[in-house]
C-alpha cells in the first residue's frame, strides 16, 4: 500500500510544501503545525521524520488528503481504534464508513463544512470512547489539501468523571447530613437555652450558687430531683455559665429510648455494623456533644451494660462506635440527672457503685415545688406572661387561686405549673380572673398526695386535707351521693362542704 505512511516515501515526502509566511499562517488551527520534514537530534545527529516521531504520540493521530482518502494513521490511533494500517491507508473514509470499519468519521463531516468538527465516538471494535477533533489543512488555492483529526481516548477520563460525580454526590449526602445535625444542634440549643430558671425562694437560690461554683469547670455534675423539677433547666443554666457556652448541649433522655438502642445513640456506629445499620454509619450523640456538654438524663435508669461503657467514656474519654475499631477522643463535660435516688439504686445494685461514685462528685439537689411556695407565685406568673402572649389574653391569678394552688402537692413540679396554666390561659376568656373554683379541678385529678411540708396553720390544712377528701369522693363516686354514701355523710353535707370548700360540683346531684 503506497501513502505516506509507506516506508518508502517517509523521509522523502512532504505534507505540503508551504513556503511563505502567509501558508503557514493558514495552517494555524491545524494539529501538526507547519511541514516538518525532519527533526535533528542535535545530540546523536540522528535524524527523526515525522512518522516516527507521530508514533511517540499518545492521541491517535489520522491525516486524509482533500477527497478523504487515509494518508497516515499513527500506532496511537491504531492502538485507540482497534484497527490496521492495511484497513485504512489509502482507502477512502467514506468507503470505510459505508463498509461499516467507521461510524460518524468527521473527515466527511471536515470536508462537507470546511472548518474544523469536533466530536465524540466510540471504536467499533473495542467500544473505547474518544474525543475527536477534525481541522482542515488549506493549500494556496483554498482547497482542502489534509484533513487531520486527533483522537484522544476519553474512557479512563469518562470512568473518572463517574467515580468523580459519585464521590461528589456522596460528599453532599454527608455535607447535607452534617448540615442537618447542626441545625437539629442548633434547634436543640435555642430550644433550651431560651429557658430561664425562674425561682425566688432560698432553696433555690442555694442551687443556683451551686451551679456558679461548678459550672466554670469541667466536672461531672449529678443533678436529682422530682420529676418536672426543672434539671433540665439547671443542666442548662450550667452549660450557659461555662467555658463551653458556645458549643452543643446534647440532651439524652435514657428512658425514652429503646435499651437495644440506647447504645448506638449514644456511640454512634460505623457502616454496616449489625443488620438495619444506615449504610452511611451514624454519628452518636456523645461525638456530637464533642467540644461541648452531654446531659444524661434520667441516668438511673440506663442499662447496666451501657453503665460500664459510659464509666470507660469518663475515664478514658474517648469513645468507640459500635462496629468501629479506632477510639475516637473526646472532649466532652457530662452532666447526668436522675428522680431516683441513686444511693438506693447502688444499694439495690441496679446502678453500678464505681460509676455512682464517678458521676456524683458535684450532686445538686433540686427541691420539690411544694416545698417552695414562693416559687409557685413566680413560676405561675413566669407561665402566665408566656401564655398570656402566646395566646394574646390578659388572664390573671386573682381570688383565692394562688392560697388553692398553694394547698395542692405539685406532683408534676414545675412541667405540672406549666401545663396547668396553658390550659387555663387556652380555655379562659381573654381577661379571665382565674381564681379558687378554676383551680379546684385539680383536687379531682385523684392525684392529691398529704402535705407534710407547708405549715400554714391547723385550720387551713385540715380544709386542705378535707377538700381533697371531698374531691376525691366525688370523682370516684362521681356524683354527690355516690360521695356522700362513701363517706358515710349525707349529702347536703357534701354539697354544703363542697361550696364552703370552693370545689366546683361538675359532677351530678
Ligand atoms: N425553676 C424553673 N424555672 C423555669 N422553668 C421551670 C422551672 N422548673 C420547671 N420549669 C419548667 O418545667 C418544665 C420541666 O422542667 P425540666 O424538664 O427541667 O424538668 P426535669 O426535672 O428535667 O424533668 P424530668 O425529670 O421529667 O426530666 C420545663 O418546661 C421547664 O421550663
Amino acid at each position: 500500500m503506497q501513502g505516506l505512511n509507506s516506508p518508502s516515501n517517509r523521509k522523502t515526502r512532504k505534507f505540503l510544501d508551504f513556503t511563505s509566511e502567509k501558508d503557514a499562517d493558514l495552517c494555524g488551527s491545524c494539529a501538526i503545525d507547519g511541514i516538518l520534514e525532519y527533526i535533528d537530534t542535535s545530540d546523536s545527529g540522528e535524524r527523526l521524520d515525522f512518522y516516527e516521531i507521530g508514533d511517540f504520540i499518545y492521541d491517535g493521530i489520522y491525516i486524509a488528503d482533500g477527497e478523504g482518502k487515509t494518508l497516515y494513521v499513527n500506532d496511537s490511533f491504531l492502538r485507540i481504534t482497534g484497527l490496521t494500517r492495511e484497513t485504512l491507508i489509502g482507502n477512502r473514509v467514506q468507503d470505510l464508513e459505508a463498509q461499516g470499519v467507521y461510524l460518524n468519521a468527521v473527515t466527511p463531516e471536515v470536508l462537507r463544512q470546511r472548518r474544523p468538527v469536533h466530536s465524540i465516538g466510540e471504536s467499533l471494535c473495542n467500544h473505547a470512547k474518544m474525543l475527536i477533533t477534525g481541522n482542515p489543512v488549506f493549500g494556496q488555492d483554498g482547497k482542502i489539501k489534509l484533513v487531520v483529526v486527533v483522537e484522544r481516548e476519553i474512557t479512563d477520563f469518562l470512568t473518572m468523571k463517574m467515580e468523580l460525580e459519585a464521590i461528589q454526590k456522596k460528599m453532599k449526602t454527608v455535607e447535607r447530613g452534617h448540615i442537618r445535625g447542626k441545625r437539629e444542634v442548633e434547634h436543640l440549643r435555642e430550644e433550651t437555652t431560651s429557658k430561664p430558671l425562674v425561682y425566688t425562694s432560698r432553696e433555690m437560690q442555694g442551687v443556683v450558687d451551686a451551679i456558679d461554683q461548678v459550672a466554670g469547670f469541667d466536672t461531672t455534675v449529678l443533678i436529682q430531683g422530682e420529676t418536672g423539677v426543672g434539671k433540665e433547666v439547671v443542666a442548662n443554666q450550667i452549660h450557659m455559665k461555662s467555658p463551653r457556652k458556645d458549643q452543643a448541649f446534647i440532651k439524652l433522655n435514657c428512658t425514652a429510648i429503646p435499651a437495644s438502642l440506647l447504645e448506638a445513640e449514644l456511640f454512634g456506629y460505623e457502616k454496616g455494623a449489625f443488620t438495619g445499620a444506615s449504610v452511611n454509619g451514624k454519628i452518636g450523640l456523645f461525638e456530637l456533644a464533642d467540644k461541648g456538654t452531654i446531659l444524661l438524663d434520667e441516668i438511673g435508669d440506663m442499662p447496666q451494660e451501657l453503665q460500664s461503657k459510659l464509666l470507660r467514656v469518663l475515664q478514658e474519654k474517648e469513645i468507640m462506635r459500635i462496629g468501629g475499631t479506632k477510639p475516637i477522643p473526646l472532649d466532652v463535660r457530662i452532666i447526668a440527672a436522675t428522680h431516683r435516688d441513686l444511693e438506693t439504686q447502688v444499694k439495690e445494685e441496679r446502678f453500678r457503685q464505681d460509676l455512682f461514685y464517678r458521676i456524683s462528685i458535684f450532686p445538686i439537689h433540686i427541691p420539690p415545688l411544694r416545698q417552695r411556695s414562693v416559687d409557685l407565685l413566680a413560676l405561675a406568673e413566669h407561665f402566665l406572661t408566656r401564655y398570656n402572649t402566646k395566646y394574646r389574653k390578659s388572664v390573671t391569678i386573682g381570688g383565692g387561686g394562688y392560697a388553692i394552688m398553694r394547698s395542692y402537692n405539685w406532683p408534676g413540679n414545675g412541667r405540672e405549673l406549666q401545663n396547668i396554666i396553658e390550659r387555663l390561659v387556652l380555655i379562659s376568656p381573654p381577661d379571665a380572673v382565674l381564681d379558687e373554683n378554676t383551680f379546684s379541678p385539680l383536687y379531682s385529678s385523684g392525684k392529691v398526695t398529704p402535705i407534710r411540708d407547708s405549715y400554714r396553720g391547723l385550720k387551713a390544712m385540715v380544709a386542705d386535707v378535707e377538700r381533697r377528701i371531698i374531691a376525691s369522693a366525688l370523682a370516684d363516686g362521681g356524683s354527690t351521693r355516690k360521695a356522700a354514701d362513701l363517706l358515710k355523710v349525707d349529702q347536703s353535707t357534701i354539697v354544703k362542704k363542697a361550696k364552703r370548700l370552693g370545689i366546683a360540683l361538675t359532677v351530678k346531684e
